[in-house]
Order: C-alpha cells, then sequence, then structure tokens
C-alpha cells in the first residue's frame, strides 16, 4: 500500500465546523492566546507521559527529559511547537482533532445567543483549546506519534480550518507532537523570535516543564570569524520560561499575574479568577494546596456530568484530572491542585475512596475554601455579591451535605427579605438577627414558588405590620435547604406558613384580642369546615392576616407546599395531607360569608375563598373551570342578572 492510498479526507462534525467558525470570529482580538492552549495541550501529553511511564518505563524510548520546544521561521512564516509527550495514533488524531473531544459542546452551542460579545465570553469559558490554532493560522500540520509505537506508526493530519481534515501516516522517528502553523497575513508576527518569547513569559511561565526556544545566536566577534572550518553549528535551545511548579514555589515569589495565568491553564477559563488560596501543610500529611474560585458559573453546573474536582498531583507528578474526592459536591465550582507526599504513585480514584489521608485532607480543603469566602464575604464592594449570584444556589446546597460545617455555610448565606423587598438575595443571617425585635425568637421565612409570590404572599400581613422581618425564599433549592437548617445563633427557624402562628413579641392584649376572634368566629369557622371538608384538614381564624380574606397553611410535620410542588413535577408521589385554611373573620368577604343564608351560595363562596387562598400562594388549583364557573355565577348575581 503507498503512502498516498494511506490518506484520507474527513469532513469535521458539524459542532466542530461551528465551534471553529466562532472562534475565528469572535476570537480574532485575543490572536496570541494560541500559543497558550497549544502549550498548554503540550504540557498535558507530557504530564500524561510522566505518569503512564511509572509503570512502564519502556514507553519514555530512552528520553525522560521532558521539554516544549518552539520554534519559528521568518521567512516560511511559520511557527512550531513541538513536544515529546504522550502523542496521537490515527484513531485518536481523527478523534480528538476531528470529532468533539469535549462533553458538552452541543450544549454549548446551544447556550450561545447569538450575541457577539456576549459569545466570544461565552467560547472562552468553554475552552478554545487546539482549534484556536486558526485564529492566527490558514494551515495547520500536525505530525504525532503515539509513545511507544514504532517510528512508522507516526501521522499526520491537515487542515485549513474549514470543512475537511486530512490524515495520512508519516515515519516519526521522536515520540510526541510536532504542530506547524502556516500564519494568516495578519499574523506573521507570531513568527518573529523576540515576540514569541514575550507572549510565553506572559503565560506559560508557570509551565511546569521547559519551553525551549533556540538561543539568539550572537553576532560573530572579529576574530572568530576566521575560526576553524570544521566547527559545525549546534543550534543551541534555552528555557524561556520559569518551568517549576507552581504552587512548589513560595507564596511571596510567585506574582498575581501568575497565578491568574495558571488558574487559565488548569480551569481552561478565559477570564481571571475571582479569588484563591496557596497553602503548604506540612505535619501529620503533607500536602500542598491551590485553589480558586471563578468569576462566572460555567455554563454546565448543573448538568451532573460536568467537569469537576481538582488535579491531582503526587509529588509533582500529575496523577489525575478531576480528583473529586478532595472537596464536596456543593463547592464543585472550586477550581485548582492539590499535590500530596503522601500517597502512592499509583494511586487510583478507588483508592482515594478508601484513603484516610484524604479524608482529613478533604475536611481541611473545604474549610479552606469556606474561609477563603468568609474573607470575600468580608471585603469592601460587590465582590460577594457577585460570587453569590453566580454561585449561591450551589453553596445553599451545602448545609444538607456537609453536617459538620453547617454553621459556616449559614454564615456565607444571603437571602432577599422583607427589610429591603428587593429581589437581590444580598441579606445575611447575622444582619437578620441583629434586626430581630425585643422577644422575637424566631427567624422567619416563606417559601414561594417565585420572588414576586413571595413578596407578596398573605402569610406576611401581620408581619409587615408588626415590623418583623422575614426572608423571601424562591430558589428551588430553598425548601431543601431550610428542611436542614434548624437554628442560627441560637434561634430557630420557621416557615411563616407551617402551623399555628404565635408571636412571641404578642401582647397580653394582643392575645385577647385574638381569643375573642376565635370564639366570635366558631359558627363561621364551623360552617366552612363543613363544606370544605374534602380539601381541607382544618378551618380556623386567624390574626395573621390584614388584607387578605384567607390563606392557606401546612400543617407542622407536613411537607411544605413548594416541595410539594416541585416533587410532583419530578413526577414522584408526594404523600397525602390537607393544607388548614385559615381566615380572616374582620374581611368584608368573610363578614357576607357569615351572613349569608343561602346554604349553595355559601358553599359556593367558600369555595371561592379556598381557591383564592391556593392561587395567592402560587399553587394550582384541581379544577380551574369549576372556580371560573362559581366565579361567574357570582358576578352574574352581583349584577343582578
Ligand atoms: N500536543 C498534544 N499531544 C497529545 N494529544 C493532544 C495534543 N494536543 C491535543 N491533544 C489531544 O486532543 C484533544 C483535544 O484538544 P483540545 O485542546 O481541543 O481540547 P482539550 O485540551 O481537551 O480542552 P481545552 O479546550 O481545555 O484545551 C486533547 O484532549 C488531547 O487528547
Amino acid at each position: 500500500m503507498t503512502a498516498d492510498a494511506n490518506k484520507e479526507t474527513l469532513g469535521f462534525q458539524t459542532e466542530a465546523k461551528q465551534l471553529l467558525h466562532l472562534m475565528i470570529h469572535s476570537l480574532y482580538s485575543s490572536k496570541e492566546i494560541f500559543l497558550r492552549e497549544l502549550i498548554s495541550n503540550a504540557s498535558d501529553a507530557i504530564d500524561k507521559l510522566r505518569f503512564a511511564a511509572l509503570s512502564d518505563e519502556s514507553l519514555l524510548e530512552g528520553q525522560g527529559d521532558y521539554q516544549v520546544q518552539v520554534d519559528v521561521d521568518k521567512e516560511a512564516k511559520t511557527i512550531t511547537i513541538s513536544d515529546n509527550g504522550v502523542g496521537m495514533n490515527r484513531e485518536e488524531v481523527v478523534e480528538h482533532l476531528g470529532t468533539i473531544a469535549k462533553s458538552g459542546t452541543a450544549a454549548f452551542l446551544e447556550s450561545l445567543t447569538g450575541d457577539q460579545q456576549k459569545d466570544s465570553q461565552l467560547i472562552g469559558q468553554f475552552g478554545v483549546g487546539f482549534y484556536s490554532a486558526f485564529i492566527v493560522a490558514d494551515r495547520v500540520e500536525v505530525h504525532t506519534r503515539k509513545a511507544g509505537s514504532s517510528a512508522d506508526q507516526g501521522v499526520v493530519w491537515e487542515s485549513h480550518g474549514e470543512s475537511e481534515f486530512s490524515v495520512e501516516p508519516r515515519e516519526k522517528v521522536s515520540r510526541g507532537t510536532s504542530i506547524t502553523l502556516f500564519l494568516k497575513e495578519d499574523s506573521e508576527e507570531f513568527a518573529d523570535d523576540f515576540r514569541v518569547r514575550s507572549v510565553i513569559k506572559k503565560y506559560s511561565d508557570h509551565i511546569a516543564v521547559p519551553v525551549m526556544m533556540l538561543k539568539p545566536t550572537p553576532p560573530p566577534a572579529a576574530e572568530e570569524e576566521e575560526s576553524d572550518e570544521d566547527v559545525v553549528d549546534v543550534p543551541e535551545y534555552e528555557a524561556v520560561n520559569e518551568a517549576t511548579a507552581l504552587w512548589t514555589r513560595s507564596r511571596t515569589e510567585v506574582s498575581d499575574e501568575e497565578y491568574e495565568e495558571f488558574y487559565k491553564h488548569i480551569s481552561h477559563d478565559f477570564e481571571a479568577p475571582r479569588s484563591w488560596s496557596h497553602n503548604k501543610v506540612e505535619g501529620k500529611f503533607e500536602y500542598t494546596s491551590l485553589l480558586y474560585i471563578p468569576q462566572k458559573a460555567p455554563f454546565d453546573m448543573w448538568n451532573r456530568d460536568m467537569a469537576r474536582g481538582l488535579k491531582l498531583y503526587v509529588q509533582r507528578t500529575f496523577i489525575m484530572d478531576e480528583a473529586e474526592q478532595f472537596l464536596p459536591l456543593y463547592l464543585r465550582f472550586v477550581k485548582g491542585v492539590v499535590d500530596s507526599n503522601d500517597l502512592p504513585l499509583n494511586v487510583s480514584r478507588e483508592i482515594l475512596q478508601q484513603e484516610s489521608s484524604v479524608d482529613a485532607m478533604r475536611s481541611a480543603l473545604t474549610k479552606r475554601v469556606l474561609d477563603m469566602l468568609g474573607k470575600l464575604a468580608k471585603k469592601e464592594g460587590d465582590e460577594y455579591g457577585q460570587f453569590w449570584s453566580e454561585f449561591g444556589q450551589v453553596l445553599k446546597e451545602g448545609p444538607a451535605e456537609d453536617f459538620a460545617n453547617k454553621e459556616k455555610i449559614a454564615r456565607l448565606l444571603r437571602f432577599s427579605s422583607t427589610h429591603t423587598d428587593a429581589e437581590a438575595q444580598d441579606q445575611s443571617l447575622e444582619d437578620y438577627v441583629s434586626r430581630m425585635q425585643e422577644g422575637q425568637e424566631k427567624i422567619f421565612y416563606v417559601v414561594a414558588e417565585n420572588f414576586n409570590t413571595a413578596k407578596n404572599s398573605p402569610h406576611l400581613e401581620v408581619f409587615r405590620k408588626k415590623g418583623i422581618e422575614v426572608l423571601l425564599l424562591s430558589d428551588r433549592v430553598d425548601d431543601w435547604l431550610m428542611n436542614h437548617m434548624q437554628d442560627f445563633d441560637g434561634k430557630s427557624f420557621q416557615d411563616v406558613a407551617r402551623g399555628a402562628l404565635e408571636l412571641a413579641t404578642d401582647s397580653e392584649e394582643d392575645k385577647a384580642e385574638q381569643e375573642k376572634l376565635q370564639k366570635e368566629a366558631e359558627g363561621l369557622v364551623e360552617r366552612m369546615a363543613k363544606v370544605l371538608e374534602d380539601k381541607v384538614a382544618e378551618v380556623r381564624a386567624t390574626a395573621r392576616l390584614t388584607d387578605s380574606p384567607a390563606c392557606l397553611v401546612v400543617g407542622d410535620y407536613d411537607m411544605g407546599a413548594q416541595m410539594k410542588r416541585i416533587m410532583e413535577a419530578a413526577g414522584q408521589a408526594v404523600p397525602e395531607s390537607k393544607p388548614i385554611l385559615e381566615v380572616n373573620p374582620g374581611h368584608p368577604i368573610l363578614e357576607m360569608l357569615d351572613g349569608e343564608q343561602d346554604e349553595d351560595r355559601f358553599a359556593d363562596l367558600a369555595g371561592i375563598v379556598f381557591d383564592q387562598a391556593n392561587l395567592a400562594e402560587g399553587g394550582q388549583l384541581e379544577d380551574p373551570a369549576a372556580y371560573v364557573a362559581k366565579l361567574n355565577k357570582l358576578l352574574l348575581a352581583l349584577a343582578g342578572r
């Protein structure tokens, strides 16, 4: 078979094509990032080989000095990035560079808005990777051979970045990958040695492997000009970057820019991180951690398969990405590196699950992240507010997942409340407690389907009248969260839509007034309970309402209305429980009801009052048509027809 017969031309997958197009058009203003991406890939490939060689040294083919090499050719207008990492075989080339290597690409493309500016931020988050070569090149050639295979197993991948690419065999003596970019006219600057050095310094200083470039040749000294003709010039290379793993350096030696670039390298994020924490721990267990909080939530944060976890190193050797065991799920947005001195080099995911040192590290790292967030919350300005709007909902999963740190997490939570009546979640529990009224023993909250329903809930009327603050909860996770929050600062939490309302702030007079009200309403309450017996567990008079005729309350031990709706929507069985109808006997509608002699009309009216209480809390009517019919009948009666 000739080499040509082995050349295959293949089409990019649709998604890859879209991605390419988008990238070239949205990233032309930050062209130089292609070099960061390609060097980052080269360094990853070296990490992978270093790890594989732990169990099979033959993969090194007798050459264990790892390095990335960058060559420029001004005349040919090319730049070549070569590594002696793990390399790829033919199938891998086709799979990784032709089809979509990344999970979630389709989801990513769906999340695009069509707005150039927003989309270019999104693509940054997504990680542009190898395809970024086409921002500066109109032709890219990849020559690669997998470590451990023979020289004739080399492959060339080539593309003009449009709709096709080709692959063909070509011998490659040294293992690894070499990527040559044929630069576009407007990107010829990347064939310039000086320019390329400065970009590498800027973006790749923290990469642990040396990035080598040809030493600039000094102009020959006069006496050397006549030197011996036999001397052959061996090109000499030098490292352009610092080439020590960033986390092994001491904090004082690392600049903010370096921390930020390192974050971009490990997270594939485009934006700088919001904050970081770098620590060396010595003692029973020895490890170094460098943890980052991103600015923006990834587009797939709610996807169960989202990449999460830390990059794990053991004694500076890369072991695995996405080591999930080092942080709990509710901190899944944290990125970073952990380098352990105690774990064995051959550690696997299974072993990680059993290692007691991993548990200890996990709890220490969790505390570190929570402390880092605590610090952020204390900072001037709106840093924490921005963090909260991106990740607050995930953090709200914390109290249910992490009992030991419940108190710490509670201090980090932020809510909307009747104090501001604004939708922004910016009130802490400490703020709430500091504003509690004298004699107030509980932290009150209401849960509803959305902010407006919560804010306008009839359950709040008496609280508003008395100036008692209530937290307004409307995130999906809120009911779940509150089920796991028993108290804060010695104050228990109370759902205002649950159980009988007793306010410790009520005066003796208030209480006497309520008793009187109950007594007077006895007859009405009994009549209503009778006609509504299928729908409610109980009817009772209440002082909690001022403007509304009635509201629904759940029993102390029944499932909250919001939780019930979520479970029903998810198709789950929900335990049968009827709500309690609380009525405001002083309301004109209830007074009218009390005076109604016609039993049919009474039943219709009572039904309407019940349905409306249900609607006011965002519930769905069991029989909306019957409600409309009853209401229309009433309207016509009012109009005297
Ligand atoms: N120099 C290289 N050596 C070996 N394999 C490589 C090299 N460059 C890329 N690859 C392979 O191609 C895949 C796709 O690379 P690409 O840069 O597009 O995505 P990625 O590295 O997975 O993610 P990112 O967008 O974060 O860079 C890599 O996952 C890797 O398997």
